[in-house]
């Protein structure tokens, strides 16, 4: 089952019709608070806990929690800055037996943070900060139920102090918030309660792990694929694509090269001809451009006659740079994946006149102008592509290296040869180079990284 990923408007639409179709909200606080307080409960196994309770329905959350915790034995201290002022947050509040204090401090091992959920709307002042200020400064377990209370729901980022939880809990639907930095990094381990609420046609989603498979019986080099990596002005970058291109089940990978590479593996292929006859191979499935390509007017001719090949491709780095509405002119975008970072994806706007701020909503904006999948990569990647945009669990941070990109991009390229969509291609490439990551422990180089795509392969056959 694919998890939906909603925005804040989204979440609100899905609530009300599961309100039209006869679940009140007060059912679907007490669903949330309970499911929430069965986490606590495993988190906390008996001792005290202090649950901080906000003006809204996130507030109402922490008095069923604080309710259902108390009814199983437990020390509840609840803080609670003003009273309820939503008509189900009351009733949670009366129905919750215990009393309340207006501020801290508190001194429970175990922390729930209620103050705010989705309904967030400015910057977090006074008793509220100072509650924040106290939950960071704190070595307690920190329990933030839907989001952090800082956190902007939509986009990650904040209005006030982001203590670093230790678990969340995201009720009904993860928000986007889940996984978009900064927040991301600062949620601890997230857990998703189900409200059965109706999600179906979401836009948002999260990636699940692919099941990818080994080559069928009967398989051949070019029916598992034939990638072809276009070299330009910078021999490293490219070959580090083809090593790990190599690595993520094509049959065959070939370098058009034009240059020496004396760094190559001997199992990779360099074809010198001319790049125009060199892609004339109808065997060719898929093709690379950017790493190592170069701005200038050969690397433009170069990705230019990628383009017009046909073929798909993938491009990364500097061919991101020079990509522009006259090379996409006559191109299918279907056809075609972009992998840019933050800076390369705000070249991409500018090029292309997409006005959007932030990552999310430039990815998407510039996916919707071109008809181009876009995977924007970092430490949140997103994937925009046939009107949906994808969400990844959180890499490795030692993925932040010189070559982490072409590694990326070479992946890539081989799993869009294998016969998969740019959005499946782009969906494997991720989980590949973060388990790639994982495999390879800390402080790894680009190179251990393409060598550990082999073994990442393993965990998804
Ligand atoms: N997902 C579900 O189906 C359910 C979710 N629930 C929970 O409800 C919250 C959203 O509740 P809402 O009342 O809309 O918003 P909040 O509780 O986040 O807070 C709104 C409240 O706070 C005031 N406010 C906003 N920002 C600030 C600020 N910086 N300083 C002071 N006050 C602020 C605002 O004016 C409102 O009064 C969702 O996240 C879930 O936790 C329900 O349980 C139902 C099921
Ligand atoms: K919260």
């Amino acid at each position: 089952m694919s998890e939906a990923v909603l925005t804040v408007a989204q979440m609100v639409a899905a609530e009300k019709a599961a309100m039209a179709a006869g679940t009140s909200e007060w059912e679907l606080m007490l669903k949330a608070g309970q499911g929430a307080a069965q986490w606590v409960h495993r988190a906390a196994g008996g001792r005290p806990v202090t649950v901080l309770c906000g003006p809204g329905n996130n507030g109402g959350d922490g008095y069923v929690i604080a309710e259902d915790l108390g009814s199983r034995g437990y020390d509840v201290d609840v803080i609670a800055p003003v009273e309820p002022s939503t008509d189900t947050a009351r009733t949670a509040r009366s129905q919750f037996g215990g009393d309340t204090r207006e501020q801290g401090p508190f001194e429970h091992a175990i922390v729930v943070d209620c103050l705010f959920g989705y309904g967030l709307s400015r910057q977090v002042e006074g008793v509220y900060r100072e509650l924040l200020e106290e939950l960071s400064a704190s070595d307690c377990f920190k329990i933030a139920i839907d989001v952090p209370s800082a956190v902007r729901s939509d986009c990650g980022s904040t209005l006030g102090p982001l203590p670093r939880y230790d678990l969340t809990l995201a009720l009904g639907a993860w928000k986007q918030a889940h996984f978009l930095m900064p927040s991301m990094a600062m949620m601890g381990a997230k857990e998703l309660i189900d409200l059965g609420l109706p999600l179906d046609d979401a836009h948002g989603v999260l990636s699940s792990r692919p099941a990818l498979s080994a080559p069928a019986a009967d398989a051949h080099k070019y029916t598992r694929g034939l990638v072809a990596v276009v070299a330009g002005e910078m021999p490293g970058a490219p070959l580090l694509s083809c090593e790990a291109g190599m690595r993520a089940g094509a049959g065959y990978v070939k370098l058009f090269s034009d240059r020496s590479h004396p760094d190559a593996p001997a199992d990779l292929v360099i074809v010198e001809d001319d790049l125009d006859e060199a892609l004339e191979d109808d065997r060719i499935d898929a093709l690379l451009v950017g790493p190592g390509l170069g701005r200038g007017e050969t690397s433009r001719e170069r990705l230019a006659a990628a383009l017009t090949s046909g073929r798909q491709c993938v491009l990364d780095a500097d061919a991101l740079h020079l990509l522009d509405d006259d090379l996409l002119e006559g191109v299918d975008p279907s056809r075609i994946l972009l992998t840019p970072h933050e800076g390369e994806l705000a070249a991409l706007c500018e090029s292309f006149g997409v006005e959007a701020d932030g990552k999310l909503d430039r990815a998407r904006s510039l996916s919707a102008a071109t008809g181009l999948t876009v995977l924007a990569k970092g430490p949140d990647t997103i994937l925009v592509g046939e009107g949906t945009t994808l969400f990844f669990p959180q890499g490795s941070s030692w993925l932040s290296v010189a070559g982490s990109g072409d590694v990326l991009a070479g992946i890539c390229a081989t799993r869009l040869a294998g016969s998969r969509s740019p959005m499946e291609a782009a969906q494997d490439a991720v989980w590949l180079h973060h388990e790639a990551a994982r495999l390879a422990g800390p402080a790894f180089t680009a190179l251990q990284l393409a060598h550990c795509v082999k073994p990442a392969m393993a965990s998804f056959l």
